[in-house]
């Protein structure tokens, strides 16, 4: 990997903060102006509230900025940066008891991790990326393309699969994903798989259909270990901004989640919305990506994500 001349930063970087700086820019955007006083009166205060929600980080945490903004004393007098960084503060506060990487632990293997989320959100590409780090962490991992609706999404996996050398079950489009999630675990035990990662359709506007996939999956799981599925992760596109809530809603919902990974943080990035999906669900945040590449995804840091979102 080679360094950003111009930055000194790694691309990888670069991208993380150029979706970021998105976000801090809407941010930026929205506070500029809101700095002619010298004192924070009642009126700055509401204005700096509405441009935190404006910037999805969500009323809450809008609300809670705009309080210790209240009983904060400036020290050099109200300026930009000093507010930059209480809001840098708060949302590490609340990013930081989320930041959860996913573990490798389960007894008896094999793991099963099941990747949920919607059409396009980016699951295939995030299951190849986490596939990539456990290989790297000497897991053996198997694939299961248990999204059957789409011919596709089985290709799409199928590829993934052979580029990054790793077993995959596979069955014709309109399969039972059930079965293959069945024979998944049969054959993960019998070869000494450490991680099953299970793609899943994704199809949010069938609700009935869907619950009634991942409920078939799940009882499946649960008779051969009852500790399975280990992991739900929910994928959510950063991009979608407010939708990724009522995402995170239905999935919860229909799918019991477990965890998050939230991509496509290095295009038109609304990172606000993670701090909002902190506050409201508490889930932990398990990876970002920042990519299309398999090794675009990164540990979720908190303390950079505050202050790259608050532009501190
Ligand atoms: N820029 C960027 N693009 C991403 C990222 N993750 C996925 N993508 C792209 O988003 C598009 C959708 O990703 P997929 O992995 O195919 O999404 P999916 O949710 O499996 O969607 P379906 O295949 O439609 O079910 C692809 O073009 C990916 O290359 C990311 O972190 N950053």
């Amino acid at each position: 990997m080679t360094d950003d001349h111009q930055t000194g930063q790694k691309p990888w970087q670069n991208r993380l903060l150029g979706g970021f700086r998105r976000t801090s820019d809407r941010l930026s955007e929205n506070l500029t102006g809101l700095f002619t006083k010298a004192t924070l009166d009642s009126e700055t205060l509401d204005e700096i509230e509405e441009a935190l929600i404006a910037s999805d980080l969500g009323p809450g945490t809008a609300a809670r900025i705009r309080e210790r903004l209240a009983g904060e004393r400036f020290e050099r007098g109200l300026d930009e940066a000093g507010v930059r960084q209480v809001v840098a503060d708060e949302i590490a506060r609340i990013l930081a008891p989320v930041a959860e990487p996913l573990e490798i632990d389960a007894f008896p293997r094999p793991q099963v991790i099941l990747v949920i989320g919607v059409n396009g959100s980016g699951k295939t590409t995030t299951i190849a990326k986490l596939a990539r780090r456990f290989i790297e962490q000497d897991y053996g991992v198997m694939l299961v393309a248990g999204d059957t609706f789409r011919a596709a999404a089985i290709g799409q996996l199928k590829v993934w699969a052979e580029r990054l050398g790793v077993p995959i079950i596979s069955g014709k489009e309109g399969g039972d994903a059930a079965s293959l999630v069945f024979e998944g675990v049969k054959q993960g035990v019998a070869t000494g798989i450490d991680v099953l990662i299970v793609d899943t359709a994704g199809r949010l506007q069938n609700k009935a259909g869907l619950m009634d996939e991942l409920g078939k999956i799940r009882r499946v799981l649960g008779r051969l270990n009852p500790e399975a599925p280990h992991d739900v992760v929910l994928v959510l596109d950063a991009t979608t901004g407010q939708n990724a809530m009522s995402q995170i809603e239905v999935f919860k919902e229909v799918a019991g989640v477990t965890g998050l990974v939230m991509t496509k943080l290095d295009g038109t990035a609304r990172g606000g919305i993670l701090v909002a999906a902190a506050e409201k669900y508490g889930l932990p945040i398990h990876a970002i990506g920042v990519g299309e590449g398999m090794d675009d995804l990164r540990p979720f840091d908190p303390h950079e994500a505050a202050a790259a979102i608050a532009g501190a």
